[in-house]
């Protein structure tokens, strides 16, 4: 399905993105299309927003700028998380390319997820430039790109890996997927399969901040031939401009120490990746036991997400138990929050890794580094742990909420005009107006 363009819109480039088809990759490439069009410089870019027929239904209502319109492709099908990343590697690039015969006007520009690698060649095709835009953090990037290096891991998951160049040093545990079960090792292949194609791109975009974490984007910038941009969280912060929790003029304040006293959890029921039963019943019993505030949202992969920014934004929000998806990682570090981490899968380990270790901004619900086991936490233990996090009388709690405080000033500053997420994304959209133009 197509909807035509409005009247107003001859626009003489037309740029077509393609997210990988689940939210945490949609709801990025949706921000970043709102944020290109919004630019000063890219006002005349039609945008088609490709998704499978699927989607359309979950999100084809939303708000979105009139300039851009939704395309469709046929639904992937598969029973496993490996084999439906195998499915969309393999079977949508057909469909798209279809797809891009019947746009008009031409399609004259790319925006793909890493994962639809494929992109590249329809893009090399057509002769028109394809832009990778990578939703997880470029630390995980870095790691697949070094992943060469990674020979014979210990067995031992808390031993700690520091022969990589310029990341500071990482548990074995913390490395993706390294639990020795099939199903990562399967989906480790494809990734690293779909890795490959990268270079042949004319950019790769990251939807990170420069100042999150430096080193990884330096080394994959002298490292790769395709020019990088970091275009900043790609989370909906230019929707809570006006909201005075999440400024980005706030000076830090002992004051908003006094209102920090619920815990956000939210239970993400993904179709492939969640928090077993069991573990759930432990966490449910643990809050309830541990006489803490909180707030428990439950969701699925298909509901409405566009509130979890908003909520963590507010005054009284004093953590945040999260799995540490990329886009909730960013919001929790752009709203000021501490976090209790609960990595499943993927890129999840290494998000933890940074906002427990290089951020210094949260703490490990799990120590456990046993790689190849699942272990559940206990409910004793999850509730001393709360208890503690949420002590704001506790130099401990105290400390972790400030350097929170302080990360989320540096990541504000660099959202705004100057900053080195604005400066980079302006520096794309001038490279591809003159590259297409
Ligand atoms: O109650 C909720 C919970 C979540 N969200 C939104 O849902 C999205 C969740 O994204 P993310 O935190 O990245 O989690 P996943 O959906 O699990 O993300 C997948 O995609 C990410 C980006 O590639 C990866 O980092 C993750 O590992 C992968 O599981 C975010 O935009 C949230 O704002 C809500 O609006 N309300």
């Amino acid at each position: 399905m197509e909807a035509a363009p409005s009247s107003s819109t001859c626009a003489c480039s037309h740029l077509v993105t393609m997210p990988y088809p689940a939210r945490g990759y949609i709801n990025p490439m949706m921000n970043f299309c709102k944020m290109l069009l919004s630019n000063d410089n890219t006002r005349l870019i039609l945008v088609t927003f490709v998704v499978t027929e699927e989607w359309l239904g979950f999100i084809g209502s939303d708000p979105k700028p009139d300039i851009m319109r939704f395309a469709t492709i046929p639904n992937v099908v598969a029973s496993d998380h490996p084999g439906f990343l195998e499915a969309v590697m393999a079977k949508m690039e057909a469909s798209f390319e279809e797809l891009l015969n019947r746009l008009q006007p031409p399609p004259t520009a790319i925006v793909s997820d890493t994962f639809l690698y494929w992109a590249v060649v329809v893009g090399s095709r057509r002769n028109i430039p394809v832009a990778l835009f990578s939703t997880m953090s470029a630390s995980i990037f870095f790691v697949l790109h070094h992943h060469h290096l990674l020979v014979n891991l210990s067995e031992n998951g808390g031993e700690r890996v520091d022969y990589i160049p310029e990341i500071s040093s990482m548990r074995v545990v913390d490395f993706p997927l390294n639990d020795g079960s099939c199903r990562s090792k399967q989906l480790l292949k494809t990734c690293l399969k779909g890795f490959a194609w990268v270079s042949k791109a004319q950019y790769l975009l990251f939807t990170s901040i420069y100042e999150l974490e430096p080193h990884a984007i330096d080394v994959l910038k002298a490292e790769l031939s395709l020019p990088i941009y970091t275009i900043g969280p790609a989370i909906p912060y230019f929707s809570l401009q006006n909201n005075p929790t999440f400024s980005t003029t706030n000076g830090t304040s002992d004051s908003y120490m006094e209102w920090l006293q619920v815990l956000f959890f939210t239970s993400h029921k993904g179709s492939h990746f969640s928090v077993s039963r069991a573990q759930m019943d432990e966490i449910a019993f643990a809050l309830r036991e541990s006489g803490i505030q909180f707030l428990w949202v439950g969701r699925s992969e298909a509901s409405r997400c566009d509130q979890q920014l908003r909520v963590l934004s507010h005054p009284s929000i004093g953590g945040f138990w999260s799995h540490c998806g990329w886009n909730s990682t960013k919001e929790g570090v752009l709203a000021g929050v501490s976090f209790l981490t609960f990595p499943i899968i993927m890129d999840q380990q290494i998000d933890s890794k940074m906002i427990v270790e290089d951020w210094k901004v949260g703490w490990r619900v799990k120590e456990d580094v046993k790689v190849n086991t699942t272990t559940l936490v206990k409910k004793d233990e999850i509730a001393m742990l709360v208890q503690k996090f949420m002590d704001l009388d506790s130099n401990l709690a105290r400390e972790i909420r400030e350097r929170s405080e302080t990360l989320r000033q540096i990541c504000s500053r660099a959202i705004t005009n100057g900053g080195s997420a604005v400066t980079d994304l302006n520096a794309f959209v001038k490279d591809l107006v003159q590259t297409i133009h």
